[in-house]
């Protein structure tokens, strides 16, 4: 498996005892899997993305990325946040070029790739603008495009939708969804919402808190294309719902 995460807690400090905010998690991800934690509020999903990005020190056990320890965060694995993270005094074509200075790309081979990535997500006419003249929606874009083109083998989504309207956002789980089809990359996206995972995800990761543990995995084997409205679909969103509200602590794999 290329992602091991193999018995990790993370206890935070808090007022009177640690808080074990993740309690003995494993889980491991394949190469181009697409993987989707979903789980209420508190339950260890950033947490556990955190962890996994090289960005939160683990109190035990153990995480592998292509068999090598994770100890902080790496130019080849990619993290996409909610708010964005643009730079306002850059255009969007120096944005999106960010990464690749930083690993000695010359300028026109830098552009060339910006332009690429930029096409891909449907700006190549806003190269030139400011983040601030850009939509919510298109700023994320760009945030993804940035992402693409450093070329990473794994990409952290922590509810990179969640400050988009709903049709905005449902072009963007498109977009995601075709990308990492097409770019063959693994993909561990955090949200809480039962929609979004199952019209993304090869894998749902349910979590539960205090402590969070992992309650079930659920693969979701349905085609890349994937159709909202479809009985599978429906039937899929109607279990994950069962799952969410099922007070059984045991771990089981499903297949629908
Ligand atoms: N730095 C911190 N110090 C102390 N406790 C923390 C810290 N970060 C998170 N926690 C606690 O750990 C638990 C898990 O938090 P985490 O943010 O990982 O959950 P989440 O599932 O991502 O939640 P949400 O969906 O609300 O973002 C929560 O109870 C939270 O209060």
């Amino acid at each position: 498996m290329y992602i091991e995460i193999n018995d990790v807690s993370v206890n935070y400090d808090k007022p009177g005892a640690d808080f074990p905010a993740l309690d003995h998690i494993s889980l491991s991800i394949d190469k181009g899997e697409f993987v989707c934690l979903l789980g209420p509020s508190g339950c260890g999903k950033t947490t556990l993305l955190n962890a996994v990005a090289g960005f939160q020190p683990i109190s035990g056990g153990s995480i592998t990325i292509d068999g090598k320890p994770v100890t902080r965060p790496d130019i080849r694995y990619i993290t996409i946040f909610q708010n964005y993270g643009l730079l306002p005094w850059r255009t969007v074509e120096k944005n999106v070029e960010l990464g690749l200075e930083s690993k000695s790309v010359p300028k026109d081979e830098r552009r060339r790739i910006a332009n690429h990535y930029l096409k891909l997500v449907g700006l190549e006419n806003f190269s030139r603008h400011r983040p601030h003249e850009l939509s919510g929606g298109m700023q994320q874009r760009v945030a993804i495009a940035r992402a693409l083109a450093v070329d990473p083998s794994v990409i952290y989504m922590d509810e990179p939708f969640g400050a988009l309207d709903a049709i905005t956002r449902m072009q963007l789980q498109d977009d995601t969804r075709r990308l990492s089809v097409e770019e063959h990359k693994t993909i561990l996206f955090v949200t809480h919402d039962i929609d979004e995972a199952v019209y993304l995800a090869d894998r749902i990761v349910i979590l539960s808190p205090n402590p969070g543990r992992i309650k079930s995995i659920v693969r979701i084997s349905m085609p890349h294309r994937r159709d909202r409205t479809s009985g599978d679909f429906i039937l899929a969103r109607d279990k994950i719902f069962r799952l969410l509200n099922m007070k059984s602590e045991e771990t089981i794999e499903y297949y629908i």
